[in-house]
């Protein structure tokens, strides 16, 4: 049974329709992805999803909970890291998990959590004084602070340099390695890549797709394109007849090319490999789960 059900959600802002209907559900343990361009929904969705935002139709529901009737269970199970924090500059990292630790009734330790975040050596220094990803690292740990049975962070990496991402991006994986489900919230599609095992686009309020990265690029046709040189000439007709392969292109100095869909590299490789053939300079151009929501949806992902 999935631990998150929506149905048909549909939210609008006066006459501006920020959900127009979106449908899907998150099982058990999963790293599952929102992803799409600003303005698509994403945060709208969640919001409704964590029972901030009452939505105008459709339903939620979220460990059998209906998110607006079961408001004080929905907040001991469910954690929200939401894009905007409200931490007073001054309050130090303990401080503030502390605090949040009692609307829990401390069911976790807080000094426990502040060290799995990464936050050990800070936690006596004012969130003012915090870089952007330790600030990122204490939100998360704000969202876990009640040991909630499913997280929704929101974009989370949005600011972050590189290394903090990463780093940020192998806590979400401890995160959901203790058994913690999140919802993650993006427009960052190497992150959604990376992470998630499901993901669904949303795109002008609709769930333009949803499937695995692997099954989104596949889905949306992206090929894959693998350059080597043989060890000896190869059988064009032969390479053009194996599953996923689109084309095949030898130049005069015996190069060959094979564009075909997400994975044919190995075909070709395990092929020529049976047939004594060796390869060198092997280059694979894989497709991007970037390349893939621009296919499904027309639209640049990071697009403002
Ligand atoms: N409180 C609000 N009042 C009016 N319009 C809103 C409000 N919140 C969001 N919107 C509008 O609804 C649409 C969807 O917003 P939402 O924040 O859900 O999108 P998003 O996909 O999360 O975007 P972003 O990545 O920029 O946060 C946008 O056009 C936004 O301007």
């Amino acid at each position: 049974m999935p631990i998150i059900e929506v149905t048909h959600l549909a939210k609008r802002y006066g006459e501006h329709v920020a959900v127009r209907d979106v449908s899907f559900s998150v099982a058990e343990g999963e790293i599952f992805g929102i992803v799409g361009r600003n303005g698509a929904g994403k945060t709208t969705t969640v919001e409704c999803v964590a029972g901030l935002r009452r939505p105008d139709s459709g339903t939620i529901v979220v460990d059998g909970l209906d998110p607006r009737e079961d408001r004080a269970e929905l907040t001991r199970r469910l954690g929200v890291q939401l894009q905007s924090s409200a931490l007073p500059d001054r309050i130090t990292v303990r401080e503030a998990v502390r605090m949040f630790a009692s609307f829990h009734g401390h069911r976790v330790s807080a000094d426990a959590l502040i060290e799995q975040v990464g936050l050990g050596e800070k936690r006596d220094a004012r969130y003012g004084r915090l870089s952007g990803g330790q600030k990122q690292r204490l939100s998360i740990a704000l969202a876990l602070v009640g040991a909630p049975r499913v997280a929704i962070l929101d974009e989370l990496t949005t600011g972050l340099d590189p290394q903090a991402r990463r780093d940020t991006w192998e806590l979400i994986e401890q995160i959901r390695d203790q058994g913690i489900t999140v919802v993650l919230v993006t427009h960052f599609m190497e992150e959604a890549e990376r992470l998630c095992d499901r993901v669904a686009l949303i795109h002008g309020g609709v769930v333009a797709a949803l499937d695995t990265p692997a099954g989104l690029i596949r889905r949306a046709g992206v090929g894959e394109r693998v350059t080597f040189t043989p060890s000896a000439p190869v059988d064009r007709d032969v390479l053009s007849g194996l599953d996923g392969v689109r084309e095949v292109v030898v130049d005069r100095r015996g190069r060959v090319v094979v564009t075909g869909d997400v994975d044919v590299t190995g075909t070709v490789v395990a092929e020529l490999a049976g047939a004594g053939v060796r390869v060198t300079d092997l280059r694979v151009e894989r497709p991007t789960l970037d390349a893939a929501f621009l296919a499904l949806t027309g639209a640049p992902a990071e697009a403002a």
